[in-house]
């Protein structure tokens, strides 16, 4: 039951609690807690295997946990999955879609998937395919499966914004995605958040991070090892790749390593 206080202090957009996963008894993700406000862009930083993708999995309900909890604005994944992922949009990392449809195809399909009416959908996929330039001659009657890697993407982005979602949970969005492509989808995101909506991304790119986010987490090694807005995790670093290194470690290559390469 919700209280005047629920209204007056409205639960975060996403709030990790604890999240762990193991993996052949390796712990991929290992107490993992967050919480991102509305209006908000975190940026999801981390090494190779740091466990990223495992925790993003996690807070959009497409991998169950092994121990602790997500909510998207207060909702739980897990005791009320079809309640929480309607709020939610969703770009996985090696998302799969139907090869044999064309983009307009595709989100005419996904509109119906989530309960959107036929002229909704129609309207939104038409605005999508042209903000997103999936439109042109290019694009126009090309099945998936003939998309370039960026257009993937961003037919992927696509699908996870046609239902209007609260909270957008993007893995690597700007992969692939051209210098054209990527402004726009920068300032689609702005005007999302400045909307009140709530985004996490992540990146492996720091200065991408640092210029499009207003929090930051640093994960390593399944944990959180700095988690805040990005001045405060930054602190005095010069960088935000600095923190990074510091917290993460450097990896240098030895004298001797790979030196039959160039020879
Ligand atoms: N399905 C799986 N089965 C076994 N191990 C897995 C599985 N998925 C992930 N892992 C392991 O969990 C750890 C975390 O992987 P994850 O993909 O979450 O990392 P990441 O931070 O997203 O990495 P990257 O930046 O390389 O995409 C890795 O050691 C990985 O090998």
């Amino acid at each position: 039951m919700s209280t005047a206080d629920d209204a007056a202090n409205p639960p975060p957009a996403l709030e990790l609690d604890r999240l762990g996963k193991t993996f052949r008894d390796t712990p991929a993700v290992d107490g993992v807690s967050l919480s991102v406000p509305r209006g908000s862009l975190t940026g999801l930083v981390g090494p190779n295997g740091a466990g990223k993708t495992t925790s993003l999995s996690m807070a959009v309900g497409l991998l169950r946990p092994d121990s602790g909890t997500a909510r998207v604005q207060g909702v739980d994944l897990w005791t009320d999955p079809i309640g929480a992922k309607r709020l939610l949009g969703v770009l996985p990392d090696g998302l799969s879609l139907p090869e044999r449809l064309t983009g307009g195809e595709l989100l005419d399909h996904w509109g119906r998937l989530r309960g959107l009416g036929r002229e909704v959908t129609r309207e939104r996929a038409a605005e999508l395919l042209r903000v997103l330039e999936l439109d042109g001659p290019d694009a126009d009657g090309v099945l998936v499966a003939e998309y370039s890697t960026g257009m993937r993407k961003k037919i992927g982005l696509a699908t996870a914004l046609l239902h209007a979602p609260s909270v957008l949970v993007l893995d690597e969005p700007y992969e692939a995605v051209d210098p054209v492509s990527a402004r726009v989808l920068t300032t689609l995101l702005r005007r999302f958040t400045d909307g009140g909506g709530a985004v996490v991304v992540s990146s492996h790119v720091m200065a991408l991070v640092e210029q499009l986010a207003d929090r930051v987490a640093i994960i390593s090694g399944g944990r959180v090892l700095a988690d805040g807005t990005l001045d405060e995790v930054r602190g005095d670093d010069p960088a935000l790749e600095d923190t990074f290194v510091r917290l993460v470690g450097a990896r240098e290559i030895g004298e001797g390593e790979l030196s039959w390469l160039g020879n």
